[in-house]
């Protein structure tokens, strides 16, 4: 084996190409879809305990910490649903290619942005 083999461990000189944004995005919504659940049901499940408890999920979603974990949430479940929605057309053959791969990448980066500019507008 060659000693003096190529290295690049500088990441920031390494350029990710739209399709691998979009793969790792869909991995990061993932995880983060699974802590939000937690939440998701915790506060359900509060909010139908009593009324008191309707009460303090009323209260906390109304906070900015309650806001802000909600368009979160909103977020990763939209590009998440998207980057589902991409992989269910490519398990049909298309956007396969590198072309077309990178362009619904992009699309759906974008439509995920807007979507959640949408979730934050109608939060807030
Ligand atoms: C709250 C519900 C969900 C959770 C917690 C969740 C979680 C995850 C996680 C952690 C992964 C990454 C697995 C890995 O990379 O090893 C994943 C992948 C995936 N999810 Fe979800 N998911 C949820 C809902 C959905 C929905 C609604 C769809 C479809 C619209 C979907 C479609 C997919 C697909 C297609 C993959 C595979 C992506 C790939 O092969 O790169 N998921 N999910």
């Amino acid at each position: 084996m060659k000693k003096q083999r190529p290295v690049n461990l500088q990441l920031n000189t390494i350029s990710f190409p739209p399709s691998a944004i979009s793969s790792i995005l869909h991995r990061v919504t993932g995880v983060a879809l699974f802590f939000a659940l937690m939440f998701v049901i915790g506060a359900w499940a509060v909010s139908l305990s009593s009324e008191q408890g309707f009460m303090s999920v009323q209260e906390a979603m109304g906070g900015i910490i309650g806001k802000v974990v909600a368009i979160g949430t909103l977020s990763a479940l939209s590009y998440h649903i998207l980057g589902g929605l991409r992989h269910m057309v490519m398990d049909m053959g298309h956007w396969e290619e590198l072309q077309s791969g990178n362009n619904s990448a992009k699309a759906i980066i974008v439509l995920w942005v807007i979507l959640t500019v949408v979730a934050g507008v109608a939060v807030w």
